[in-house]
């Protein structure tokens, strides 16, 4: 059974209200007011001793595969398209995929405060982060009135990547709807559909013919490394004469190889799902040596340099180098088609 996670915050929002009372009536915007705070990286893991991995955010350790995604908490689209628009700009919103900001829309559930209303106090434990979608609240630092939020806004955000104690005080204005998350569902819905994602890749990553020689363990570590990335018909995906610092492997649609060798533009085969481009460049510190555009909608799984240098084994490396030798030779390439001449120059 998935713990109640809602009730639990409740409670820890019980425990930051206190009776306070404010007269403040400003809508001026702290306009030197920046959250202290990076945004999470996405995939933020590491790798627990005993083989099984946990995620590690903000000093809590998770593991998401014994997790589950909260029960999502219904909600009117008015109110999604508020609390979409109230987050766009909020670092730890904006750099989340739609998949996993849904599910986290999903999971806030609503709280309603009355005027005066002390939402949160400073230096109390941060748990809560909160969208306003009607009243309006005041901010205090060191009992100092510095801005007002109102509808559309939010505050608390420290809640979501830190223990640390709040850094200011809130307090109602008015009678109003707050909606709110707490810290621990936050983190355990980023990794857990970082972790659903990744298990995705590493079932296609065990059928790409290239990694055919690696071991489970290899086969995670790379899908956890690996970001996707789209592109649609006719995008460049690299360019010849480029620096390269991401290698491809084509999960789904197909892309088109030209090749400019000086004097003529050569049309190479084109390369479908389970295919890989872009180690030249990697493996001999060269510049892109084709242009890759995609045919139609394409997805792509990448690995920056680094990561690639450090997770493929020395075999599967030098049967890259092997198949790249039969670039060069029209008869034995794997990219069925041969090659045309598309104009000289
Ligand atoms: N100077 C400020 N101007 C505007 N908002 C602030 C300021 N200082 C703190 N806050 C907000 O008040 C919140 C108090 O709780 P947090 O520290 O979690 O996050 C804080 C911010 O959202
Ligand atoms: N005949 C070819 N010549 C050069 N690159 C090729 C050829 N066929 C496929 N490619 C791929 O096109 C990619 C372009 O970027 P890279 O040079 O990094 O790596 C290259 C190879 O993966």
């Amino acid at each position: 059974m998935p713990e109640n996670l809602f009730d639990d915050s409740r409670k820890r929002l019980r425990l930051e209200e206190a009776d306070h009372q404010s007269h403040m009536d400003s809508n001026e915007m702290d306009e030197n007011y920046t959250p202290a705070f990076a945004p999470i990286p996405q995939g933020h893991r590491i790798k627990h001793p005993c083989g099984k991995r946990r995620y590690s955010v903000s000093g809590e350790s998770i593991r998401p595969a014994d997790s589950s995604l909260p029960t999502p908490i219904h909600k009117t689209p008015i109110i999604i398209k508020q609390i979409e628009e109230a987050t766009r700009q909020n670092l730890l919103f904006k750099n989340l995929d739609p998949e996993t900001r849904e599910h986290i829309y999903d999971a806030m559930f609503e709280r309603t405060v009355l005027m005066g209303e002390c939402v949160i106090k400073q230096g109390s434990p941060a748990e809560l982060f909160y969208v306003v979608i009607h009243g309006l609240f005041s901010v205090h630092v060191d009992d100092a009135f510095v801005t007002t939020v109102g509808s559309g806004g939010s505050f608390g955000e420290l809640a979501l990547m830190y223990t640390n104690p709040r850094t200011a005080t809130v307090k109602a204005i008015t009678n109003g709807t707050l909606w709110a998350i707490d810290r621990t569902t936050y983190n355990r819905i980023v990794t857990k559909i970082a972790y659903n994602r990744n298990r995705v890749y590493e079932g296609f990553l065990r059928e790409v013919q290239i990694f055919d020689s690696l071991e489970p363990e290899e086969i995670a570590k790379l899908a956890d490394s690996m970001e996707a990335v789209k592109y649609e018909d006719g995008d460049t995906v690299v360019r010849q004469g480029e620096t390269g610092e991401l290698f491809y492997v084509i999960e789904v649609g197909s892309v088109d190889l030209v090749k400019h060798d000086g004097r003529r533009e050569i049309q190479l085969p084109s390369l479908g799902p389970g295919k890989y481009f872009g180690e030249l460049a990697l493996l001999n510190d060269t510049p892109r040596q084709a242009t890759i555009k995609a045919c139609g909608s394409v997805r792509l799984i990448t690995l920056k340099r680094d990561a690639f240098h450090r997770l493929l084994p020395a075999t599967v490396i030098e049967n890259m180098r092997r198949h790249a030798e039969s670039y060069n030779n029209v008869s034995t390439y794997s990219g069925a088609g041969g090659v045309n001449v598309l104009h000289t120059t």
